[in-house]
């Protein structure tokens, strides 16, 4: 019997780190309401939304009849100040996160889960980002290349924003969506490894 690996995901970047591991898998994305819930912290939300994730890409391929499965989903925020920033919603929400990350460390939160019929473990991985001063012409500039509207906290390192990060201390995959040192012990305790 061969278990199946299913990544509760649309996002191109965590199926091309799952690939990177050499993990195959199938993506079955799912959309969940990703709005805070009051007086949450960044590490709160960014768990329970992982564990959502998985946990509602499970229900519905069980409902499916889909069985030998193991879930795993991902979540990843900024937090600031002791507030979560998620993707920008708008070209001054971009310009907002921007200004504030200037000159400024912040922390990366992705929270990794796994679930199976026996049950769910989720983690939190962060991950330290010094920001170098961005100017308001270079948000205006970098906002119109595109890449900031679906990243967390309105950058991408692994992108066009890499220009802006000045040092990381932690996992740099974990920025880019999926810690692939973390995901790899957390798949294994499931069964699942290369
Ligand atoms: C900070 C940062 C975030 N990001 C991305 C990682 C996440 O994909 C995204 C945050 O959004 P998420 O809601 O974590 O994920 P997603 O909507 O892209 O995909 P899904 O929910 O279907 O799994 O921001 C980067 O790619 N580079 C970066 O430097």
């Amino acid at each position: 019997m061969s278990i199946s690996l299913i990544l509760a995901s649309a996002s191109p970047r965590r199926t091309a780190l799952l690939d990177q591991m050499g993990l195959s898998h199938r993506q079955f994305p799912v959309d969940i309401d990703e709005s805070p819930l009051a007086d949450e912290s960044p590490e709160a939300m960014v768990m329970r939304l992982a564990e959502q994730k998985a946990a509602t890409a499970w229900q519905r391929l069980s409902a499916a009849g889909e069985t030998d499965m193991v879930v795993l989903a991902s979540d990843t925020l900024i937090a600031f100040n002791g507030k979560p920033l998620g993707k920008p919603a708008d070209r001054e929400d971009c310009f907002t996160m921007l200004r504030s990350l200037s000159d400024n460390e912040h922390e990366v939160l992705t929270a990794i889960s796994v679930k199976d019929d026996q049950g769910s473990k989720t983690q939190c991985i962060c991950t330290k980002v010094q920001f170098a001063p961005v100017s308001d012409d270079d948000i205006a500039a970098y906002w119109d290349t595109g890449e900031p509207a679906d990243k967390a906290g309105s950058y991408a390192i692994q992108g066009i924003g890499g220009q802006f990060v000045k040092s990381v201390s932690g996992s740099v995959s974990s920025v880019i969506g999926l810690p692939l040192y973390e995901t790899r012990c957390l798949l294994k305790e499931f069964g699942i490894s290369k």
